[in-house]
């Protein structure tokens, strides 16, 4: 059986204020770096340990990270830093109030761009200084790979490679892994190893810097997962991300 560790990062400058983020690199809250410390706190009193960590190429994530091997004692740890682990993009959305956004646009549409499977967000255009193009930390992809926009069904096209190329042997050679991502970066990957269906994927939310343990088999099947932590707190958690989309 295997243990890993997945972990939405915690509560960034944006979350605070409410603002799709997307592939924007915000960093972390006051209460987003305490809460990565928390993680490691629950991690270690949960008996856990590593010998490897995976990231997105997003300071949220990262800073998250480091926050919860600091707490461990293991700032020491080989990192992975994959792209793939990134954020949903969100298109022309990056940087809009949610609440706002679903005033304007009614709160189904607003449903829609944020957790229907297949409809992307309006695209940024291709001209806007939002664009990444020109990031020097994806200058390694093609233009082709760098979006202007994402439904979670291409969010799911490049977490599921990153998993079956680096995490899911990393894993089977007998690391202990931890995963440091976002909020649709892991709802990507918890869909591939739960098998939940387009539709249901609609209803799963997840919370900022709440470690998400699952146990896997040799086929690297889940048997059974839960949030490390206080469930009232987390439920609550879950419940408050999905409501983020309403006009107050
Ligand atoms: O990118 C963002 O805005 C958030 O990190 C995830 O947002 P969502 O819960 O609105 O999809």
């Amino acid at each position: 059986m295997y243990k890993i560790v997945l972990m939405r990062h915690g509560e960034s400058t944006w979350n605070l204020a409410n603002r799709f983020t997307g592939w924007v690199d915000v960093d972390l809250t006051e209460k987003g770096v305490a809460e990565a410390v928390e993680a490691g706190k629950l991690l270690k009193e949960a008996g856990l340990t590593f010998d490897l960590a995976f990231t997105s190429v997003l300071k949220r994530a990262i800073r998250t990270l480091w926050g919860t091997l600091d707490e461990m004692d293991l700032m020491w740890l080989p990192v992975q830093h994959d792209w793939r682990l990134n954020e949903r993009h969100y298109g022309a959305l990056q940087g809009l109030n949610k609440a706002e956004t679903a005033a304007q646009y009614g709160d189904e549409q607003v449903m829609v761009w944020r957790r229907s499977y297949d409809t992307p967000p309006p695209e940024l255009d291709a001209a806007d200084p939002r664009a990444s193009y020109d990031d020097p930390r994806y200058a390694a992809l093609g233009r082709n790979q760098v979006p202007l926009t994402e439904c979670l069904k291409d969010t799911v096209a490049r977490v599921i490679p990153a998993w079956d190329d680096t995490i899911a042997p990393a894993i089977r050679s007998g690391k202990r892994i931890i995963i440091s991502a976002h909020g649709n970066s892991l709802r990507a990957l918890i869909k591939m190893l739960d098998g939940i269906s387009d539709a249901d994927i609609v209803g799963l939310n997840i919370p900022n810097g709440q470690p998400l343990v699952y146990e896997l088999d040799a086929d690297l099947k889940p048997i059974k997962s839960y949030y490390l932590g206080d469930q009232a707190a987390i439920a609550a958690a879950m419940h408050a991300v999905a409501n983020q989309g309403k006009a107050k």
